[in-house]
């Protein structure tokens, strides 16, 4: 994979640093190909949702810069590839001026606090958009700029729960539960946005005009999860929570514990797949029940679960490969990478520090992401430098430097 900011090119299967023939193109190329290169991102430092959508904003190609605050040690953003770090105090007035300034010449500013924090700091929509018409402002918040929860605190379960999915999420006579920080977090929250900042820059080519994108989380959450209101009439999911096809309720849509202790993922859901699920673990579809007799459900899942106990990940896997039956290993984190269909396609990458982790999605064929895979920004890097673009004179950022207004951490980032 290539690091646009040191043209670095990483081989992760060999885990060397050498120069390969990029894996879409096969040429070299430069970063302007990118789809998103040229744009520029102002992204306020958050929790995860919005630096991940700084990340993919990043990996496609724009250049972001993430504002930090002032006399904080460590970055909260494991999500930092390819932006920059500009330490600034946006509790002065001064700081609010380099901010405004930054903006001036951005196309993204990305906010990831609650409602009414931006106003508070004098940097809200009607301000900035008043300063560069063009800017789009894109506000990821939990609950969204109205509404009585506005300004309450939350986090991803929250959202999630007030989405109503939630309430669709657990085995049967088990709690609900949150897969993760995965679905307001990031699926409705940081990629809605990104989504958002897209069509807005899109509409913008034509219109010239920025606007305000308001990401509420729990409204993302829930337009990703539109298939599960919109396929209620279907009766898909008529019974209690984990007694339907797709909550773990069907036996030929859950996941098998192996011999060793590993699991295999089954969705044998069409009869053509389910029949060869049925031949990979060797049992005589005349002694089982019909595949949609809810009633058999629980029988149907013993047998499976015996047969599944008798053979390894391994052993299952070779007799599934290369078959229409549905079942696949459940991989863990570590082990997702070096699959061999993974491999052959080269779904995840490794950065400079080793540390691997999947590549951008989609692929796309002309202007494909590259990520950067060199270290994450410390707090600071790049404060001199950003401000020097941005046309602050050296004798300026020395008195915001000196004022405390805005931290540089070149040197430590050197260490
Ligand atoms: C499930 C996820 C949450 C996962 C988070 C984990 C990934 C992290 C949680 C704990 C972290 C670890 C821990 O911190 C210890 C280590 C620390 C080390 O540095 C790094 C490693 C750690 C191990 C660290 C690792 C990880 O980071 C953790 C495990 C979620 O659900 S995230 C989604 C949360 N919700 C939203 O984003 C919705 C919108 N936002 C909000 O609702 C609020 O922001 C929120 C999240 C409720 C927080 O409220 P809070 O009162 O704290 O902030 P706000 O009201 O938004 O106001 C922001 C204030 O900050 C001021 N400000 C901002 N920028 C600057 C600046 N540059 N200079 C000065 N001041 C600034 C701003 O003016 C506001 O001030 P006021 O409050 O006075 O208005």
């Amino acid at each position: 994979m290539f690091c646009p900011q040191n043209g670095a090119l990483y081989d992760v299967i060999s885990k060397r640093q050498t120069k390969l023939p990029l894996p879409c193109s096969g040429v070299s190329f430069s970063v302007r190909e990118m789809a998103l290169a040229g744009v520029r991102v102002i992204e306020l430092a958050g929790l995860a949702p919005a630096p991940f959508c700084g990340m993919i904003l990043s990996d496609f190609g724009a250049r972001v810069i993430r504002v930090d605050r002032t006399k904080v040690t460590m970055a909260m953003d494991s999500q930092a590839r390819g932006k920059r770090s500009v330490a600034l105090n946006l509790k002065s007035p001064q700081g609010v001026a380099v901010l405004k300034k930054l903006c001036l010449q951005a196309d993204v500013v990305l906010e990831p606090f609650r409602k009414g924090v931006m106003e508070k700091l004098g940097l809200g929509p009607e301000v900035l958009l008043e300063e560069n018409p063009r800017l789009i402002y894109a506000r990821l918040t939990g609950y969204g700029q109205s509404g009585s929860y506005a300004k309450a605190a939350g986090h991803d379960i929250n959202y999630l729960a007030m989405s109503g999915l939630l309430s669709m999420l657990g085995r049967s006579s088990e709690k609900p539960y949150a897969p993760l920080n995965l679905m307001a977090d990031f699926a409705g929250g940081g990629l809605m946005c990104t989504l958002g900042i897209v069509l807005a820059l899109l509409e913008r080519s034509k219109s010239g005009q920025g606007q305000i994108i308001d990401a509420s989380m729990v409204e993302g959450a829930a337009y990703v999860g539109s298939f599960m209101w919109k396929s209620r009439s279907l009766g898909l999911w008529n019974r209690p929570r984990g007694e339907n096809l797709l909550d773990s309720g069907a036996p030929f849509y859950d996941t098998y514990q192996t011999s060793d202790g590993k699991h295999m993922a089954v969705g044998a859901i069409e009869p053509q797949f389910y029949e060869q699920l049925i031949q990979g673990l060797g049992l005589d579809a005349a002694s089982l029940p019909p595949q949609l007799s809810m009633s058999d459900w629980p029988e149907l899942r013993r047998t499976f679960t015996q047969v599944f106990a008798q053979k390894t990940q391994a052993e299952w896997s070779k007799i599934f490969d290369g078959t229409d039956a549905c079942v696949t290993p459940v991989l863990p984190l570590d082990e997702a990478g070096s699959h061999p269909h993974n491999r052959e396609r080269g779904s995840f990458l490794m950065d400079a520090q080793g540390e691997v982790s999947p590549r951008p999605a989609p692929v796309l064929s002309r202007t494909p992401a590259h990520p950067c895979l060199s270290r994450d920004p410390v707090v600071g890097e790049h404060t001199r430098s950003v401000l020097e673009e941005c046309g602050f004179d050296s004798a300026h950022i020395e008195q915001l430097l000196s004022a405390g207004i805005v931290e540089c951490n070149e040197a430590k980032a050197r260490l």
